[in-house]
């Protein structure tokens, strides 16, 4: 009965789940809602109406243009700090909240680009992988195309993501930067920080890491890593609510020299001299643009409430356990049936979220959708399972693979 044995094993790791209690912390987990999608937008922690409602009352409302000299200019610096320190490893000074994930790319990428064009000028390549996420292969084509760069194309399986060999393949003393992600948002495949930033160096190239499916959900070591640049979204593990402003971090030893090139008024040496050329501030500021979107960026604080509570390595064996029972439930329920796994077996080689692959999945995934089950679909065939370790529990994982598992049945 291995069914039965599952639903029993789903209770036991939910009451042995040192992190079930903050499962309570979410708006809906009290629902039988499934939510297999915390990655790409994460539920809202309960305290976020009242922080949110204070903030207009007491702070927009009763501080009015003041709120911007006692403390929102500083808020992108202090939030940056606290996701450095809670979900980075990175020491205070090198990370700030600032524009979209695409954005934030964009301007990292380009200043990286013409630091490396200048110094080298036959430093003219940009490696990235083939099946990494849209926004990155767009934004690497424009830009290619605006410097005069030439792009390497990393050929990918899309059951997994770029790995060592492959990047020790595709750079050369020609390569300027390196754009890699983390956690593959298709696959889950989780690279090894250390060992790709280090085969990036080794070729002379300056490495920009798209964090977006790792922080708050997989350990990251940036500093560690020796890591030059990195990017990546607060809507999803960090909970931050939609279209949330992302996080950029430039190790300190590149804070003087790049330049990034929207050269907008927050970024220049003295905000309110408001003088005639634009000459950039020091340190991170020079990493902002325009006015910072306080208001998006107050919600992220609750997760980062919990995080700093839960510590990121409980977090991260969550998020094995969890991402362990999903394979485990899907070899009994939906191997029999024709579903493959499309994402590394290995958890050393696997982020939070597990991606699972049939001919019927789009169709699977749209009838979920009507039956309160929220998974998400991803060519080719892959319905993406994310495991949010703070908010999804044993049981919770369990029913979804159990309706995902009578829903194959209806579509096939
Ligand atoms: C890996 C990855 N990079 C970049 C993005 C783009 O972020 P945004 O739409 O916030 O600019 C996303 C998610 O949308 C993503 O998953
Ligand atoms: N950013 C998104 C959005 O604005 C709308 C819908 C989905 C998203 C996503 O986050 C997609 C996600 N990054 C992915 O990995 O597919």
């Amino acid at each position: 009965m291995p069914h039965r044995s599952l639903r029993g094993d789903a209770t036991r790791a939910d009451a042995a789940d040192p992190l079930a209690a903050h499962r309570d912390a979410f708006v809906g987990a009290e629902t039988s809602l499934v939510y297999f999608d915390g990655n790409s937008l994460g539920r809202p922690p309960r305290a976020t109406a009242a922080r949110l409602s204070r903030f207009v009352s007491e702070e927009w409302g009763g501080r009015l243009i003041r709120g911007w000299d006692e403390s929102w200019m500083d808020l992108p610096f202090a939030i940056g700090d606290r996701i450095g320190r809670v979900a980075l490893c990175a020491a205070s000074g090198q990370t700030v909240i600032g524009d979209s994930t695409t954005v934030l790319l964009y301007k990292l990428l380009r200043a990286a680009l013409d630091f490396q064009m200048v110094a080298d000028p036959e430093r003219v390549e940009i490696v990235v992988g083939r099946d990494d996420f849209p926004t990155d292969r767009y934004l690497v084509e424009g830009i290619a195309a605006e410097r005069g760069a030439r792009l390497v194309w990393v050929d990918v399986d899309t059951t997994r993501g770029v790995d060592a060999d492959l990047l020790d393949a595709a750079v050369s003393r020609r390569t300027a930067v390196v754009l890699l992600s983390h956690v593959s948002y298709r696959s889950g495949f989780l690279a090894d920080g250390t060992e790709l930033t280090a085969i990036a160096h080794r070729a002379g190239a300056l490495v920009l890491w798209d964090l977006c499916h790792s922080a708050g959900s997989v350990p990251v070591e940036l500093d560690a890593w020796g890591a030059d640049l990195a990017v990546g979204c607060t809507y999803k593990y960090l909970n931050g609510g939609p279209g949330s402003p992302a996080f950029a971090y430039v190790a300190e030893r590149h804070q003087g020299t790049l330049v990034q090139p929207v050269q907008g008024w927050m970024g220049a040496a003295d905000v309110f001299s408001m003088g005639p050329v634009y000459r950039p501030a020091d340190g991170m500021r020079r990493f902002l643009s325009g006015t910072p979107p306080v208001l998006a960026m107050i919600a992220m604080q609750d997760t980062l409430d919990l995080l700093e509570e839960a510590g990121i390595t409980a977090v991260r064996e969550k998020s094995i356990a969890l991402t362990e029972f999903a394979l485990r439930a899907s070899d009994a329920l939906l191997t029999p049936l024709g579903v493959r796994l499309a994402s590394p077996r290995d958890p050393a080689e696997r982020g939070g979220h597990v991606t699972l692959s049939h001919p019927a999945m789009r169709a699977v995934t749209a009838r979920l959708w009507r039956q309160d089950v929220i998974p998400d679909y991803r060519d080719p065939h892959g319905l993406r399972i994310g495991l949010s370790p703070l908010s999804t529990s044993f049981a919770e994982t369990l029913t979804g693979l159990e309706a995902v598992a009578a829903a194959v049945r209806a579509e096939s």
